[in-house]
């Protein structure tokens, strides 16, 4: 079988991956069962060349006790015992086959020129603008009729890492709900305040469908979430003395990073633990994903302070609005934000450069707007024009800790313009409350999925939504690099549309 992971192949292999998965088919259906072959014939249906694979435990697991498939406890009708016979209604109906796929690129684009596209190479030999488009797949996310653990033999854990997000209480929520009333475990362990909860010697939060029925009305982590501690040997070493079997890891793209690590550890050591990850992150950077949960509730919950800002401004003799919103690298928050609210005249984000003085700097720009309509109001994401300020050294998560780009930017303003400036910073506002109903149900559904590819016998994957399903996917493909706006893309224009804003340099 071919769970392995690792990058997709590129343009090249796919006319000769497809011709060979071919034939292994044909071969397949005259009976022919040459190993070899029928790697092609799986591959080809369920992972392609361009595809993104994933781990299963049956790739990495050396224990003395056989891994082996059994009946999945797991109802997916409803009312359905935990324990008695299943019925064959029950045992068909709404399991994901191993073999479900989610088209990641779900638009072809007309030439090879869109950065997004996979083309095959052959096209493109012939035509440097011909494109012959390749699907890229990934493995539908969902419960499996077979698993590859016992019920009783699971010690599930629950750790937080990174900043606060809303909706990380309602993922614990559904991890718990599913794991206990779904699979029927009985034992689940909370880790402390991230990673180093595996190592700190705070006892384990001990979790069941009644300690978390009623958190996901909160915003936080249940749990405490941290920067800091992930000193992956360590942490591997307290998962073996504890017995436990199976990681759910909510974090971003550092503590992913920190879960594939654990991952990998865990494979060295040939020992049958599945690590899974669920996204977390207002920023909306993880690679691959439509979005990420708590992205939504922080754009709406920042439209209070631009709101605000917009009154203030429009309210006050030359007034002038600036808010600063979160976002170290990705400027996401600050233009969906500014798109929603729509009387922003002034969007900065990390991604684009701007100057902020001279004839076509943004001060000249508010300058203009003074003159002109007697208000002003920008927004800007705390990554924006770090150019102009200093960084302060980096967190216990080695992400740098960022300049004061608002307070900066006010006080050039103040220097250079008669106007009257109100200057919102919500910080912590945008996270640290309840998620919003669509993001709470993301969470349900992620939560559930990420039990599900558990027992399933994955590991090394994350949980996600791409084209509008939940899939699961290789963490390396996920963390690359963080994901950006792109500033040639026709969202960050529509932005543009929106503010009027010219270009800045
Ligand atoms: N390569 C790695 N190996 C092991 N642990 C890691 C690795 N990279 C990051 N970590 C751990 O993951 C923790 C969380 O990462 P980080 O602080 O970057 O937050 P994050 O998950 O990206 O969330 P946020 O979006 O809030 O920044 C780090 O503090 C660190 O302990
Ligand atoms: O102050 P903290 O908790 O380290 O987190 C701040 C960072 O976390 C994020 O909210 C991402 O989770 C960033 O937007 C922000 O820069
Ligand atoms: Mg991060």
């Amino acid at each position: 079988m071919d769970f392995e992971f690792g990058r997709a192949l590129n343009k090249t292999t796919t006319t000769t991956a497809r011709a060979s998965a071919e034939s292994a088919i044909d071969a397949r259906l005259e009976g022919d069962d040459d190993e070899s072959e029928d790697d092609a014939f799986y591959s080809w249906r369920v992972g392609g060349a361009n595809d993104l694979k994933i781990t299963h435990l049956r790739d990495v697991y050396r224990g003395d006790v056989p891994l082996v498939a059994q009946p999945s406890p797991f109802c997916t009708t409803t009312a359905c015992p935990l324990s008695g016979p299943r019925t064959s209604v029950e045992f068909n109906s709404n399991f994901v086959s191993n073999s479900d796929r989610v088209l990641l690129n779900s638009v072809a684009f007309g030439s090879s020129a869109d950065p997004t596209q996979t083309c095959s190479l052959w096209a493109e030999t012939f035509d440097p603008n011909g494109c012959d488009y390749v699907p890229q797949w990934v493995v539908r996310a969902g419960p499996r009729s077979e698993v590859y653990f016992d019920s009783d033999e699971v010690h599930a854990a629950i750790v937080t890492c990174g900043g606060l997000c809303p909706g990380i209480n309602d993922v614990i929520r559904s991890l718990v709900n599913t794991l206990e009333v779904g699979y029927g475990v009985k034992k689940i362990s909370g880790i402390r305040y991230g990673f180093k909860g595996f190592f700190s010697g705070v006892e384990f939060m001990k979790l069941n469908k009644k300690t978390v029925r009623n958190i996901h009305t909160l915003g936080g982590s249940m749990l405490g979430s941290g920067r800091g501690g992930g000193d992956v040997q360590k942490i591997v070493e307290s998962i073996i003395h504890h017995g436990i079997n199976m990681v759910f890891v909510i974090g971003g793209n550092g503590t992913h990073a920190g879960a594939n690590a654990i991952s990998d550890e865990c494979a060295k050591r040939g020992v049958k633990v599945s690590v899974v990850g669920v996204p977390k992150t207002i920023d909306n950077d993880i690679l691959l994903l439509d979005k990420t949960f708590g992205f939504d509730t922080a754009v709406e919950e920042a439209q209070k302070a631009i709101l605000a800002a917009a009154t203030e401004a429009q309210s006050a003799y030359r007034g002038v609005g600036v808010v600063k919103l979160m976002g170290r690298q990705s400027g996401f928050i600050t233009m969906f934000a500014t798109l929603a609210n729509g009387q922003v005249d002034c969007c900065l984000i990390p991604e684009t450069t701007w100057a902020a003085h001279g004839p076509n700097g943004v001060i000249n720009y508010v300058r203009n707007l003074l003159d002109t309509q007697g208000h002003a109001v920008v927004v800007l994401a705390e990554g924006a024009g770090q150019e102009f300020v200093t960084s302060t050294g980096v967190d216990a998560g080695g992400n740098p800790k960022l300049g004061d780009i608002g307070q900066w930017f006010c006080k050039q303003l103040k220097s250079e313009l008669k106007c009257d400036i109100k200057y919102i910073d919500p910080t912590y506002m945008v996270r640290g409350c309840q998620a919003n109903a669509h993001d709470s149900i993301m969470c349900t559904v992620l939560g559930q999925n990420a039990v599900h590819g558990a027992f399933a016998g994955f590991t090394g994957i994350s949980v996600g939504t791409v084209s509008a399903h939940t899939a699961y996917l290789p963490i390396p493909r996920m963390i690359e690099h963080e994901r950006l706006v792109d500033p040639d893309g026709r969202m960050w224009h529509r932005t543009l549309e929106s503010t009027g804003q010219p270009d800045f340099f």
